[in-house]
């Protein structure tokens, strides 16, 4: 990768934050290959992607897209939902990926160590994303956030190669840091998501009307979740994270929520799951997320057939 040069970058779902990323990278003069399913595929060869965004403005962007990856890219971002990771890494054989960087920024902490099994260990970049970003359609996009923020960390990847990515995302206009403790960077965004989602997702509200009409028990699911991030070694701590929400536009919703309202398959087990496996690794009580998991669990709608999606199996 040379920041004067075009890069060529693969992107492995293309939906709400995958589709966003693909058009920004493509109009700032990329080459994006998207990696999704058959009749994705065939839409996106067609119409391209195009993302209406208050804060990029609308546009559309042309992508090439494809079942599989045949060819050497510089990154892939990994954008499906943790709940279809096993299925759609099929598209990504190791051995076409070749020297290329393997970037996940799916919610959840867990994944990172799947991918190292997978793919060269020093090849995995992981990272966060904050955005609020919906496919409504396939290759069709609607960016509701105010922001788009990625936070890179990897303790296998050189920081030449994580900054070279970085330098990427930031070039199309995503807010990009590079942070030394992937640990760390992993569990400070679930801290802060986790509470959010089970808690949106539970009652079916905003996060304005949690912060407001719930907020001892959002304080109680924070203090929990922070207690485990800080064993897992994130400088985390309850009043920071409620800063971070009191800042959240009133209106947003969490991915797992707009996951209910559409009836699909939660990522219950990747951020409610892997929460309570932590705990109970580090001995720490989180009964408020254990209840939710729990219940949440009972309604969410089952993986159709041939996925790999796990109920949750939180401990
Ligand atoms: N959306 C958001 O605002 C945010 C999401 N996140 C996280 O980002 C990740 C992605 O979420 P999001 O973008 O919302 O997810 P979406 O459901 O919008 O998109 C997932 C994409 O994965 C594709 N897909 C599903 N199965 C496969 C497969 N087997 N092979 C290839 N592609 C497949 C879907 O294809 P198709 O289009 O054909 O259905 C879809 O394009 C999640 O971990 C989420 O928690 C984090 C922050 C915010
Ligand atoms: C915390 C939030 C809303 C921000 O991106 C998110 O990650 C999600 O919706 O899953």
């Amino acid at each position: 990768m040379n920041n004067a040069q075009p890069s060529t970058i693969a992107v492995l779902g293309p939906g709400g934050v995958g589709g966003l990323l693909a058009g920004l990278l493509s109009r700032t003069g990329h080459k994006v290959i998207c990696l999704a399913g058959e009749s994705t595929t065939q839409t996106l060869n067609r119409d391209g992607i195009s993302v209406r965004s208050t804060h990029f403005g609308d546009f559309a962007a042309p992508v090439t897209a494809a079942t599989h990856l045949t060819e050497p890219v510089d990154f892939c971002l990994i954008t499906c939902k943790q709940t279809a990771l096993n299925a759609a890494l099929e598209r990504l054989p190791a051995d076409a990926l070749a020297d290329g960087l393997v970037v996940p920024l799916l919610n959840g902490v867990e994944h990172p160590e799947l991918l190292r099994q997978r793919y060269r260990p020093e090849h995995v970049v992981p990272g966060v994303i904050r955005v609020e970003s919906t496919r409504t359609a396939p290759g069709v996009i609607t960016h509701g956030s105010p922001f788009v923020q990625i936070d890179l960390a990897s303790t296998t990847a050189s920081q030449a190669q994580i900054e070279a990515v970085a330098a990427v995302l930031a070039g199309a206009g995503v807010q990009t840091r590079v942070l030394l403790d992937e640990t760390a960077t992993l569990w400070a965004k679930m801290s802060f998501l986790a509470p959010m989602a089970l808690l949106t997702t539970y009652y079916g509200i905003t996060v304005g009307d949690l912060r407001t009409g719930h907020r001892d028990e959002l304080l109680t699911l924070v203090d929990e979740a922070t207690t485990v991030a800080r064993a897992c070694g994130a400088d985390s701590n309850v009043a920071a994270v409620m800063n971070v929400y009191d800042a959240f536009p009133a209106e947003t919703k969490s991915s797992m929520q707009r996951d209910s309202e559409a009836g699909s398959v939660l990522e219950l087990d990747a951020i409610g799951g892997a929460l309570l496996r932590a705990a109970d690794r580090y001995g720490i009580d989180a009964p408020l997320a254990a209840r939710l998991v729990t219940e949440l669990a009972v309604t969410m709608p089952r993986p159709s057939p041939g996925t790999s999606a796990p109920r949750c199996s939180p401990r």
